[in-house]
């Protein structure tokens, strides 16, 4: 297994492949989340037509969002029963998307600069190397291609609402989903971006009301935060 993985992380992304579309199972906060998400891209570019690449996709939420907003998909994660499910799910939506199971490093040596659109959604903190993930997602990128990235601060706060609460108290996410020290500043991630080509353009916080199930975009980074960089030309 090539090192940037975590065999523990990707197995608990396999264990949870067959519920991965079930709106109140243990990825239901993913569905919550997802329409913010996809606001924040689409507050930037209309993905009519463009050509996407979806690092660490897992069952394929924000993949199908952004292929019924008529973009062109290629879906990429290394937990491959969640590629199956995915595959199988676009089947019954009817959406023509591209699934591998392989890793974002492989995607960019076999297509550098193909892409209009990267996305890397929640997937940043699952990994032991997430500065080789950025620097795969620009090699991906046309030059002034737009990448996504959301992941998880790491503040006391983050700690105690997305492990603790999410995780033990609420049972909202399964326990074990997050590690607090894979959590990723706001100044890291522009820091690795910034080293791969990448310029900061925009960042939003996405603030979670775990009563109400209702994500939106907001001011406040210290917990979910999502940053557009463009790939410089
Ligand atoms: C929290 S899920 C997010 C899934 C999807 N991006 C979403 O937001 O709906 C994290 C995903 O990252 C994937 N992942 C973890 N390590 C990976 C790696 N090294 N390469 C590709 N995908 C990975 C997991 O398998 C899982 O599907």
């Amino acid at each position: 297994m090539p090192s940037n993985q975590d065999a523990q992380q990707l197995e608990h992304f396999n264990r949870h492949a067959q519920q991965w579309w079930d709106p109140n199972g243990p990825l239901a906060t993913l569905h919550h989340i997802n329409p913010a998400r996809m606001a924040f891209v689409e507050r930037h570019l209309d993905l009519n037509g463009k050509k996407v690449a979806d690092i660490g996709c897992g069952g394929g939420l924000a993949a199908e969002a952004m292929a019924r907003a008529g973009a062109d998909v290629v879906g990429i994660d290394m937990a491959c029963d969640a590629i199956e499910i995915a595959r199988l799910h676009a089947l019954e939506s009817g959406l023509a998307i591209d699934y591998r199971c392989t890793s974002a490093e492989s995607l960019a040596a076999e297509a550098p600069a193909q892409f209009d659109v990267v996305t890397c959604l929640d997937m940043l903190e699952h990994v032991p190397e997430p500065a080789e993930i950025v620097r795969a997602s620009a090699q991906l990128l046309k030059p002034g291609g737009w990448v996504f990235f959301s992941t998880l601060n790491r503040t006391l706060k983050a700690r105690l609402l997305a492990i603790g609460a999410a995780e033990h108290l609420l049972g909202l996410v399964p326990q074990g989903t997050h590690e607090f020290e894979k959590f990723i500043k706001p100044h890291e991630l522009e820091h690795w971006a910034r080293a791969s080509g990448l310029s900061l353009r925009d960042e939003a916080g996405l603030c979670y009301n775990p009563l109400t199930h209702q994500a939106h975009l907001c001011d406040d980074l210290s917990i979910n935060y999502l940053m557009a960089f463009q790939k410089d030309a």
